[in-house]
């Protein structure tokens, strides 16, 4: 079967044959920025993770090993912030800042090949236990594409407020160029992470199509109500704009874990899409010192806390669960183990049973 055959069967598709053989449910890694921090990078700049590329790769290595043995599926590239107008703004040419970009998603790819220890096929990989059983378990990578707002670096990612003279067109046309080098570099799946407004999920949609990424997508909305995106566009309106047959889930990320049940209902109303969700811990994030803080009502949330959450997101649909920013590797072997206890792999998939293997994609 070649390429094309299997994409027609859907993005959507494709992602749940990969919930499926994760028993149910997806684990999606946690912070990138954070753990860098935790280990010692100074991302008290512009670029935020994505200086990591240039200034120590393998620190971004290391933090992808990290969630990998706590229990992610899905590890996703330090790319967020990683753009060609970021890079090239501080100097760098095109060919470098386009280097940078593939070697986000090299990085996270060299650690699933670490992690596997060479017995990995393709990404249904079975993997020794020390007790001798195998453990058969889908290894992922994500490449994350940042909403124009993290570029921007003011916060706007978590106000949808991009200004007038920002068109669909004008975020076609700072996304394009990037998103065809991500794909290219060959990653599972692309990531559109912290999209505060309808309009940017229009453009992503229209790039998907427009450049034939046969990569499924998924779209990940920020909220600040629990109803709608940063922006105040309602999030129905958001997700339905996603409900496109190249995006293989919809959902929210960055957002406090007290919204994300009411986010996956509304959202669960208008596509029948696997939902993503991968909360923050409830803090909030103050562009002008670029630190989170405990918020009134915010609701940081520690490991446990946060954990208690996962298996009612379950049971109202969300099938790739993760954490977002100030989540940490402890906090993922806490999601990975509830979403066991949760009975997700009990999940009834049937109706994909004969769907082919997505390798070829
Ligand atoms: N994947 C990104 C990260 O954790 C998402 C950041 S949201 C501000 O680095
Ligand atoms: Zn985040």
């Amino acid at each position: 079967m070649g390429r094309g055959d299997a994409f027609v069967h859907g993005a959507a598709d494709t992602l749940r044959w990969w919930v499926r053989e994760a028993g149910g449910c997806l684990v999606v890694d946690g912070a990138m920025g954070t753990e860098l921090e935790a280990h010692g990078a100074d991302l008290q700049d512009e670029l935020w993770s994505a200086r990591c590329l240039v200034s120590a790769p393998h620190l971004i290595r290391k933090v992808h090993l990290d969630y990998l043995e706590a229990g992610a599926n899905i590890i996703t590239t330090a790319s967020y912030q990683a753009t060609l107008q970021g890079f090239q703004s501080r100097g760098l040419s095109r060919e470098q800042s386009e280097e940078l970009l593939r070697r986000s998603v090299h990085i996270a790819q060299e650690a699933c090949a670490i992690f596997l220890e060479g017995r990995s096929k393709g990404p249904y990989a079975a993997r020794e236990n020390n007790d001798g059983s195998t453990e058969r378990r889908p290894v992922l990578v994500a490449a994350s594409v940042g909403s124009y707002g993290a570029y921007l670096a003011d916060g706007s990612e978590y106000t949808g407020d991009y200004g007038r003279s920002v068109t669909k067109e004008s975020l076609k046309k700072f996304h394009r160029r990037r998103l065809q080098v991500l794909a290219d570099a060959g990653p599972d799946l692309i990531a559109f992470e912290t999209i505060p407004n309808k309009l940017e999920a229009q453009a992503y949609c229209e790039l998907l199509e427009e450049n034939d990424i046969r990569i499924p997508a998924w779209f990940s909305f920020t909220s600040k109500d629990g109803a709608s995106a940063a922006s105040g566009d309602p999030i129905t309106d958001c997700a339905a704009v996603a409900d496109s047959s190249r995006v293989a889930a919809v959902g929210i990320n960055c957002t406090a874990p007290r919204l994300i049940h009411g986010l996956i209902l509304a959202i669960k109303k208008v596509t029948s899409k696997p939902v993503v969700v991968y909360p923050n811990t409830g803090e909030t994030y103050v562009a002008e010192t670029k630190e989170w803080v405990d918020s009134a009502g915010g609701g940081g949330a520690s490991a446990t806390d946060f954990v208690s959450c996962v298996g009612k997101w379950r049971q109202a649909g969300a099938s790739v669960v993760g954490g977002c920013c100030r989540t940490s590797p402890a906090t993922v072997r806490a999601i990975a183990r509830a979403l066991r206890e949760a009975g997700a792999a009990a999940a009834d998939f049937d109706e994909y049973d004969d769907f082919p293997a997505v390798a070829v994609l």
